[in-house]
């Protein structure tokens, strides 16, 4: 009976003062109680309505790509205050139709643990990362974001008992890995800081997850397209950037050559992914770490089907360094483990992505040209 209390005790314990249980070297995380007292405080945590019967959500790298949408989508879901936006930027949408939004470093672990603890959180969808373009740029602030930023992602979520979702990529493989099809399981040696620091990260949150039993999930993404969201620095991003092009300027200059081939999603396929995934109960899963494949295109296949819109779209290709890092990765994923272990389907392929992109970006664009018109007259 005592052993039992004491287990019980331990457990409730645990969740709420995780840190003084845990022995752990880690100087970054505080012996005490103080640390929490003498910290900055977060905005009206006070004000936290949560609807109990769904997750309390943590987003980092909220403002990216993905992290908007994703923000939306599980407001519709789970509820507008269950769902916290984080990043180190201001945010985009405006405050007044967006939920929670908060200062968060993730290389600031007692940020961290008072976001955590104050906001009651159940789950942390991990965005923050430097892109792969990006990272080669800066491999030092790649290794600490993409890296030290992961660490602190695991450790806070094994001491507070969080599901952890942090995105992998088709970066996550290199050139000694099979390309067409590339399977789940399979060679993983990448060339970039980008692609290492995700390989790393599916290790360890493998390795988090049979040693500490922590709900640790990763899918890994092909390049994600849309229209309402820039992406931050990509190999992939020239299928983003020539919708926009075309459409300003009628012409594209494309940084991979024509015959380039590689993995590609639409945002709401992405997106619809993770909460699906994040859904399933963690008993059902056969793996921690899932392919997820819409389609495939090289540059060529992609700007023919963009002048079916826009016929007189003019295309030049000048590759840069970006190319060697395409030519490593894989041009087709085998997802079939997703599909058939938890049910993966996508929606969007090349038609109907390049449709929804174009009635997308014009709206949007229609909306700007009223907004500065409205502007000026306003002056
Ligand atoms: N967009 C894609 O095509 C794609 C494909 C595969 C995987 N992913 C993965 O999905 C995740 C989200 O990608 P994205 O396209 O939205 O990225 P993004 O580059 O658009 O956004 C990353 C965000 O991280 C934030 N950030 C940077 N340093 C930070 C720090 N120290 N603390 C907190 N936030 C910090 C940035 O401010 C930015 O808002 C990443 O992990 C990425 O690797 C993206
Ligand atoms: C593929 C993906 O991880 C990202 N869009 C990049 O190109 O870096």
């Amino acid at each position: 009976m005592v052993g039992m209390a004491l287990k019980t005790f331990k457990n409730v314990f645990s969740r709420t003062a995780p840190f003084l249980l845990n022995q752990t070297t880690d100087s970054q995380i505080p012996v005490g109680l103080m640390t929490l007292t003498s910290r900055r405080c977060i905005n009206n945590p006070a004000d936290v309505q949560h609807q109990e019967e769904h997750p309390v959500v943590l987003i980092t790298g909220s403002q990216g790509q993905l992290g908007t949408g994703l923000a939306r989508m599980l407001r519709a879901r789970y509820g507008k205050n269950n769902v916290i936006m984080s990043d180190i930027v201001k945010r985009r949408e405006p405050k007044h139709n967006s939920g929670h939004y908060v200062y968060a470093d993730i290389l600031d672990f007692n940020n961290l643990q008072e976001i955590v603890v104050n906001y009651n959180v159940d789950w942390i969808i991990h965005f923050s990362a430097l892109l792969s373009a990006v990272g080669e740029q800066n491999v030092s602030l790649a290794m600490r974001v993409n890296i030290e930023g992961l660490h602190n992602m695991l450790e806070l979520s094994r001491q507070y008992g969080i599901k952890l979702f942090v995105p992998s990529t088709i970066g996550a493989f290199g050139p000694d890995s099979p390309r067409n099809p590339t399977p789940d399981i399979t060679i993983q040696r990448p060339r970039t800081i980008y692609g290492v620091s995700k390989v790393h990260a599916e290790l360890l949150g493998e390795y988090f997850n049979h040693r500490f039993g922590l709900d640790f999930r990763s899918l890994r993404f092909p390049g994600v397209i849309s229209y309402d969201s820039l992406p931050g620095g990509g190999t992939t991003d020239y299928a983003v950037a020539v919708f926009h092009e075309a459409m300003r300027t009628g012409r594209y200059q494309c940084y991979l050559r024509p015959d380039t081939m590689l993995p590609m999603m639409y945002i709401d396929d992405c997106l619809r992914s993770v909460v699906e995934f994040m859904e399933v109960p963690n008993q059902d899963l056969r793996m921690r770490t899932y392919n997820v494949q819409a389609m495939s295109f090289t540059p060529a296949e992609l700007f023919e089907e963009i002048k079916l819109y826009i016929p007189k779209l003019e295309i030049t290709y000048k590759p840069d360094e970006r190319q060697k890092i395409a030519d490593s990765w894989p041009m087709r994923f085998d997802d079939s483990r997703a599909r058939a272990e938890w049910g993966w389907s996508h929606r969007y392929d090349l038609k109907a992505l390049v449709k929804v992109m174009f009635e997308g970006l014009t709206s949007k664009f229609q909306a700007e040209k009223q907004a500065s018109r409205a502007s000026r007259y306003a002056l």
